[in-house]
């Protein structure tokens, strides 16, 4: 080591304080694609990696991450000085690999990814202080206060204050002397109170793993029995494969109350937490204490606590959304992913990742049990499940013997649906005889029927009847959606809203405006006017306003206080409801149009989750699906309840194409506000394109949604075969061209949004 430079002048020669000191890589949460370097002051020795410390960053400070030791690359003189150490738990070496990980796969700079890490920067400072009163010895002796009646008990109920408990406010106080807290604070300076700063965490009940649950069917036993087992015994991924009301979540509770058992930690990844809400009550009802959860809606002081809690211990239960994952788990044990399938736990924003896939990057490292539960797993799944990669835990049977309803194609040309009356004239509907029959007889039956259209809103579309003009948004390449009961038309890419026009924008017809295919809004206006007894709500994620009021709403489906649902995706999945028996899906093909790769199978999941929420009590389901095209392989998948075979033949397609899992794809979109500038780069972002053995590039071309946000967007998609290591090409790829100002490339390794 040489020694450092003696004189300590100049405003960079910080370092030269401390000699040769010892250097450490710091990582810091913004776009940065490695860690700085910095000295380590002798005081903050030892400074091991994953401690959190302050740095100077240009003239600001922040917050870092020991990374590692410090490259030498760096001269002495430049060096500056790490300069506080945090006092909260280091970063564990897991997450730190799972940062490094997610940031080497997506290609996201690193302290992007870390950002994720430390996404609540102020949860690292400690709590600010309360007043707590204790007694002192002395009393009102030497003090020039007068002894009154109010006096007396206060100090009597603070010297019998318990000492294991921390002092208290002077509103508890004053409580339990019955008097006033202002003679409290008068005693405080008077002299005859001590006034102690006390810090207090909130407190969190733990759950308690010893509680009973339900005595589970022999085929749930032996799935609970393996998934115990592996939650023993480090690092291992299990597909819990069970039907629809098979009861996967009591089997994966088992496996929780083993490793909450063992005093270690767990986390419950679900993908919309908000309409999920009856989990949390479902796992208080089974572990006497509610989970802490994690999802984005979450009132800043609240993630504030919870994650503090987290680092330090003292929660053992998160139920969260994919960042949940990133969460900074001392000793994490064991890692749910409910609904592995669903798209929602790609995150199309920021960093692309999957927080599935990282869910098992982080148990490989963390050397932890994963569990991947659903009744339509992924083809990525279920492969790594027949491979052996993964342990396969099915559970081929409805708890307490309940049949799973086999779907029945209901061919919307053959039955076409009738009009109906709006105020004397004919209006459009959607609803065919035989599924308003269906309805019918629920109904008479005191039974609940499910109406499921996957669109929010009245209408998707708005035409003029004279001139064929359709509304659209002014930001995006996407028509406008009416709502009726707000008055307003919306974009759902960018928020835009406009109320509805008087006249056509382009003809000015008066009057000419038509709204064009259903809503759920629309649907219900014409179940309304058929079924005027019936009792129905609309579910929609923004006609739930958060997930109070969702599972509120669920709560009284449950209860029987509601005959039709009309709803969209948020009823698809997880939801339990005892007296519902008919499925209706009016639009069975609304998710097949688009050429995105996984719209078969994503149709297939929605659906079939769907038609399992028909039946799963006593009383047998049915489930009718609108079709225009019941020949449609995945159709005829639905209606043969035979999830199996879909996929093989789902499997074969995209084996043959060599589209994922069997080969690699990613996304690179090229956006800006100026459309030829965006054009341009595509196409030398094509010229420069990787060549190389199983590597094909495609595009540019425009993407689906070719205007988003007034951003022109092309895309170039790399297909690979799945032995070559994507990440490197796309890198070098990047670094060869050179972007005009103003255009943006977006890389999403594994996409799966293809608009
Ligand atoms: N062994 C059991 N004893 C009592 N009740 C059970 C048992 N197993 C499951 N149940 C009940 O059956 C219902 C369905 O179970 P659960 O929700 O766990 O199924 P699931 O497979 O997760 O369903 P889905 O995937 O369709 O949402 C729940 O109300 C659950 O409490
Ligand atoms: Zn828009």
């Amino acid at each position: 080591m040489t020694p450092g430079p003696a004189t300590a002048g100049g405003p960079d020669a910080g370092a030269s304080l401390f000699g040769a000191s010892r250097r450490v890589a710091v990582l810091l949460p913004v776009p940065v694609e490695a860690p700085y370097d910095y000295a380590v002051p002798p005081e903050l020795e030892p400074l091991d990696p994953g401690a959190l410390v302050r740095v100077p960053l240009g003239k600001r400070i922040e917050l870092g991450v020991v990374w590692g030791e410090g490259a030498a690359d760096v001269p002495e003189t430049k060096l500056r000085p790490v300069l506080e150490r945090l006092d909260a738990p280091a970063m564990t070496e897991s997450l730190r690999h799972l940062v490094e990980w997610c940031a080497a796969y997506t290609l996201a700079p690193m302290g992007q990814v870390l950002r994720m890490a430390l996404s609540v920067p102020e949860a690292l400072d400690p709590p600010k202080p309360r007043t707590g009163y204790s007694a002192r010895v002395s009393g009102l002796e030497g003090t020039s206060l007068r002894a009154t009646d109010a006096r007396r008990k206060v100090l009597e109920a603070a010297a019998r204050w318990p000492s294991s408990e921390p002092p208290p406010s002077a509103a508890d106080l004053a409580r339990r002397a019955g008097v006033g807290p202002a003679v409290v604070k008068g005693l405080a300076e008077g002299g005859a109170l001590a006034a102690v700063p006390v810090v207090e965490e909130p407190d969190i009940p733990p759950p308690d793993p010893r509680r009973p649950g339900p005595t589970l069917s022999p085929d749930q036993a032996a799935a609970a029995d393996t998934l115990r087992a592996a939650a023993r015994s480090g690092f291992s991924v299990s597909l819990l494969e069970g039907v629809t009301g098979s009861g996967k979540t009591e089997v994966y509770f088992e496996a929780m109350a083993e490793t909450l058992a063992q005093g270690r930690q767990v986390l419950v990844l679900l993908p919309e937490i908000a309409l999920t809400a009856r989990w949390p009550e479902r796992f208080r009802q089974r572990f006497g204490a509610p989970p802490a959860p994690w999802h984005s809606d979450l009132p800043r002081a609240q993630r504030r606590d919870i994650w503090r809690a987290v680092a330090f211990g003292r929660v053992s239960v998160v139920v969260g959304a994919r960042s949940a994952l990133f969460l900074p788990f001392p000793d994490l044990g064991l890692i749910i992913v409910d609904e592995e399938h669903d798209g929602a736990f790609k995150q199309d924003d920021g960093v692309p990742y999957n927080a599935r896939d990282m869910a098992v990057v982080r148990g490989r490292a963390g050397g932890l049990a994963v569990v991947l539960a659903s009744a339509t797993p992924s083809l990525e799944t279920v492969l790594n499940a027949r491979s052996g990669r993964y342990t396969h835990v099915p559970l081929p049977r409805r708890h307490g013997g309940a049949e799973v309803p086999t779907p029945e194609l209901l061919d919307l040309r053959a039955h076409p649906p009738e009009k109906w009356q709006r105020q004397g004239v004919p209006a459009q509907s959607f609803l065919a005889p035989p599924l308003l029959k269906a309805m019918e007889e629920t109904l008479s039956r005191r039974e609940q029927s499910l109406l499921f259209l996957n669109r929010r809103g009245y209408a998707p579309l708005t035409l003029c009847r004279v001139c064929g003009h359709r509304l659209q948004c002014p930001n995006c390449s996407t028509w406008l959606v009416e709502h009726r009961h707000r008055r307003v038309l919306q974009c759902h890419h960018c928020d835009y809203r406009t109320p509805l026009p008087q006249k056509c924008p382009s003809c000015e017809a008066p009057d000419a405006l038509a709204p064009c295919g259903p809503g759920v809004e629309r649907l219900a206006e014409e179940v309304a006017a058929r079924f005027p007894k019936a009792r129905m709500v609309v579910a929609a994620s923004d006609t739930l306003l958060g997930p109070t009021a969702a599972a509120e709403l669920m709560e009284r489906i449950e209860q029987g206080a509601v005959d039709i649902v009309i709803g969209t995706q948020v009823m698809a999945k997880g939801h339990h409801f005892p007296l519902l028996t008919l499925v209706g899906v009016v639009d069975a093909d609304l998710g097949l149009a688009g050429g995105d790769l996984r719209a078969a199978e994503r149709t297939f999941q929605l659906l079939h989750q769907v038609a399992g929420r028909a039946g799963r009590a006593q009383r047998p389901g049915r489930v009718l699906l609108q079709t225009t095209d019941p020949a449609h392989p995945v159709m005829q998948a639905l209606a043969a309840n035979d999830p199996e075979r879909f996929l093989s033949v789902e499997a074969e397609t995209r084996n043959a194409l060599m589209m994922p899992p069997f080969g690699r794809l990613v996304a690179l979109i090229v956006s800006g506000l100026d459309e030829r500038a965006v054009i341009e780069a595509g196409k030398a972002l094509a010229r420069h394109a990787p060549y190389a053995e199983d590597v094909e590039v495609l595009g540019p071309a425009p993407a689906p949604l070719a205007v988003l946000r007034r951003q022109h967007r092309h895309r170039l998609l790399l297909k690979a075969a799945r032995s070559v290591r994507v990440q490197p090409l796309v890198r070098d790829w990047l670094a060869a061209v050179r972007l005009p100002p103003g255009v943006r490339v977006r890389v999403d390794v594994d996409p799966y949004g293809f608009m």
